[in-house]
């Protein structure tokens, strides 16, 4: 699809698609993208963020485009659109494709293997229920009378921590000699750790978001702990609240010790329960603020990449280090290539990233030498040497471990896995179908079973009093007409007669001057896109995904419009192309593209089809063979509007036809009774040479008689007798009758009236003569 009909859609996005705000990866700009029901992620620029943006049902693509132009100062190319639109489309992101069931491999969002050194175990059955009372129950808490004053107390625990850090550190090493105390305050900071993760839970539910899972995970083979499955984080608008769910855990951290306090401070020197406590709330603290550190996986990491809107900010400052590294260089191949990707960072990117890695190394040896000194200072002084390799061998040896544990869920998962599903074609979720206005239930559509039901008869169209000009030309003058659901109507008249005009008006693209208009009892301007989506519109122009097959072409529609691959493929059969779905577009006859075009605007199922000379171009053959189709479509009991320049064609499918001429309706009925009202004379033709036109004038009953194309053409209201009469002069073999047809009836009524002649016989009137004969 090039232009025109693709640029007159107007797709919206799935309901629930949750679209984020600017975030930086690397020198670019991205939104993050993500479908709630597959877990679908997806990154887009900002571009394509616009785009999205804006597709919400109301919008045409043309209109979308025009916007586009003006904020980005360029205009959207075929290839651009059609890419867009297609990963959309299989993506499954536009209302109406269904969501797949099973996410793509590549797509879907990457969970740990579960092993038996490392995985995961769910807890809780229904964690947004819990977290939702949980909510509720904490409701005091987000008073600010009490956050205030709870998050000044967290942030004073590790201020007094500093203050009594010698008391503190003696405490814990005394600690360290008592194993079952030691034990003990394991425990508790055990328990401190799972009301972490609860705290990120319940703040991120305070902002509307989902906790997806409770349960306990294993790590390394050497801990358990509680975890809470946030989801979204990235996709809340504001990067303060993006950080508040992430600090929410150290912050209870910090919070769980505050009891302790009051009580250490009491406590005399020789109190039992000294080492105890002064290791809580040393350990304590310090685990809140070793979380704060900002290297990946903590969530010190996480709360820098939300305050700075950064995306993957250790991958990306890697990168930006190796690009930095690779344009210092003196001059090698490939260097000028780096100096040309390190300029597309902005300054500030620049110093975020490389200010980013440096910390992490001094970060990481500095993490490191703590760890040295705490060993220092809680082991006993037969350790000491050890102090400085233990952590480094803890460190080796979790890594081991962890490789151990993701091999083995490995190996297990090959052993269990079940085989790989055959087709690539998504089945459907348990999620509800868009509602959709057509004849076919939901039932129905899940089956495939495309045949509508039979449509209630009633009005699709009425018009009444329509008028519009254009400066000064009266493209429509007084317009009233109806047109019942279920009808074929068809509209006729000459170039500039206001067909376009009377069909644009329906279709809700042009408002009208005055009068009312309504289709299925709503007014189509403004624009109403509950009744865009019962519309289908063939335009002359057809428009198609040019690189595509016809089946990736109208699957790729069928998205943009909001219905379900099985009305495409429905679509498909309908217009007889079945065999043609893996052809490119561009391989197509001319007749099988008009069969396309049509299936692009019956993709929907509308329930009133416009269509405009969908037969023009066509040989005969393949015209008569798309009036199958046509009288297929109109069994299905959907409206068409037909505009035609062909009258043989409106003559054989319409029930009713409206001629226009000059703005205004001159006729309106069936073609039969126009063609009867008309009144028109039977015309006899005879070979030129068989008789004079003197001998046919003489003919008693001939009421007119022409000279037309090597024929004597006579005109009588009283064949019979004339055919008679006739008979005595020519062999009545050589005759042939042919009846008035609407085309006849048409030109009576859209002709100006010729200038007068003073002979009949040299009046050269319009070629009346038609195909049919009798
Ligand atoms: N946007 C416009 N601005 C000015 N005049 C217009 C515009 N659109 C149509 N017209 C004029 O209005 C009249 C009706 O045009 P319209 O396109 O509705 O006729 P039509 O019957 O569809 O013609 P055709 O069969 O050639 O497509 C014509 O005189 C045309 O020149």
């Amino acid at each position: 699809m090039t232009a025109g009909g693709l640029l007159d859609l107007r797709p919206a996005l799935r309901p629930g698609i949750l679209v984020g705000p600017a975030l930086t990866r690397g020198p670019a700009v991205v939104h993050l993208l993500k479908d709630p029901v597959t877990g679908v992620r997806m990154e887009v620029g900002a571009k394509e963020h616009f785009i999205i943006t804006r597709l919400d049902g109301s919008r045409s693509l043309a209109e979308i485009g025009t916007e586009y132009a003006g904020h980005f100062g360029a205009r959207l190319g075929d290839a651009q659109w059609q890419q867009m639109l297609r990963l959309l489309s299989t993506r499954q992101l536009l209302d109406g494709g269904r969501p797949v069931a099973v996410p793509p491999p590549e797509a879907a969002p990457r969970k740990a293997a579960s092993g038996l050194l490392s995985g995961s175990t769910r807890m809780v059955a229904d964690a947004p229920a819990l977290m939702d009372r949980l909510h509720r129950a904490t409701a005091f808490a987000r008073r600010p009378a009490v956050l205030v004053p709870l998050l000044v107390l967290a942030a004073a625990v590790p201020v007094a921590v500093a203050l009594r850090l010698g008391d503190l550190t003696d405490q814990t090493r005394r600690l360290s000699h008592q194993p079952v105390t030691l034990a003990a305050a394991g425990c508790v900071l055990w328990v401190s750790l799972g009301l972490h993760e609860l705290a990120h839970g319940l703040v991120a539910r305070a902002y509307g978001l989902r906790v997806g899972e409770i349960g306990l995970r294993r790590v390394w083979g050497v801990m358990t702990y509680l975890y809470c499955e946030v989801e979204d984080v990235q996709f809340l608008d504001r990067r303060g609240r993006q950080v508040a769910v992430a600090v929410a855990g150290a912050v209870a951290n910090l919070l769980f010790l505050l009891p302790c306090w009051p009580v250490w401070a009491l406590l005399p020197d020789s109190a039992q329960a000294l080492p105890f406590l002064g290791g809580l709330l040393l350990l304590g603290t310090a685990m809140a603020l070793l979380n704060l550190v900002p290297l990946p996986p903590l969530d010190g990491y996480k709360i820098l990449g939300y305050a700075l809107g950064t995306l993957r900010l250790a991958t990306e400052s890697r990168t930006f280090l190796t690009v930095a590294a690779a344009a210092l260089r003196p001059a090698r191949a490939g260097a000028p290539d780096a100096r040309a990707r390190l300029r597309r960072y902005p300054g500030r990117l620049r110093l975020v990233h490389g200010a980013f890695a440096l910390c992490c190394a001094a970060l990481a040896l500095a993490v490191l030498a703590g760890a040295g000194l705490l060993c220092r200072a809680v082991l006993p002084e037969s350790w000491e040497a050890w102090t400085f390799y233990l952590p480094l061998a803890v460190i080796a040896a979790a890594a081991a471990l962890q490789l151990l544990g993701l091999r083995f869920a490995a190996r297990r998962a090959a052993g269990t896995a079940p085989p790989a599903p055959a087709a690539a074609e998504p089945q459907p979720t348990q999620t509800t179908p868009p509602v959709r206005q057509s004849g076919t239930s939901p039932q129905q559509r899940e089956k495939g079973d495309m045949k509508p039901q039979p449509r209630p008869a009633g009005t699709a169209i009425v018009l009444d009093g329509v008028s519009k000009r254009y400066g000064e030309v009266h493209a429509l003058d007084n317009v009233s007409l109806t047109v019942g659901q279920g009808e074929f109507f068809g509209v006729l008249g000459p170039n500039g007669a206001g067909k376009t005009t009377l069909v644009e008006i329906v279709e809700g693209m042009r408002r009208a001057d005055s009068g009312t208009v309504s289709v299925f009892g709503l007014s189509p301007w403004p624009r109403n896109t509950a009744l865009l989506r019962r519309i289908g519109v063939q335009t002359q122009t057809s428009a198609f995904f040019t690189r595509l097959t016809a089946w990736e072409h109208l699957e790729t529609v069928a998205a943009l419009q909001g219905a379900d691959r099985a009305a495409a493929r429905h679509a498909l059969d309908l217009v007889g192309l079945g065999g043609k779905e893996r052809s490119r577009v561009d391989d197509l006859s001319g007749g099988q593209r008009q069969r396309l075009a049509l299936a692009t605007a019956l993709v929907h199922q509308p329930d009133l089809i416009f269509l405009d000379e969908p037969t023009a171009a066509l040989d005969p053959e393949a015209r008569r063979s798309l009036w199958t189709v046509l009288r297929d479509l109109r069994g299905e009991g959907r409206t068409i509007v037909y505009t035609t320049h062909y009258l043989d064609e409106a003559e054989a499918l319409c029930d009713r036809v409206a001629i226009v001429a000059a703005g205004r309706v001159v006729a309106l009925d069936s073609p039969g009774a126009l063609i009867r009202s008309m009144a028109a004379p039977a015309r006899l033709l005879v070979p030129a040479g068989r008789i004079t036109v003197e001998q046919a004038r003489a003919v008693e009953g001939a009421e007119r008689v022409l000279l037309e194309g090597g024929e004597v053409v006579i005109e009588t209201r009283h064949p019979n007798k004339v055919l008679i009469d006739l008979a005595a002069l020519v062999d009545i073999d050589a005759i042939q009758t042919r009846t008035a047809t609407l085309e006849d009836a048409y030109l009576r009524l859209t002709a100006t009236p010729p200038p007068a002649a003073a002979d009949p016989a040299d009046t050269a009137a319009p070629a009346v003569g038609t195909e049919r004969s009798r």
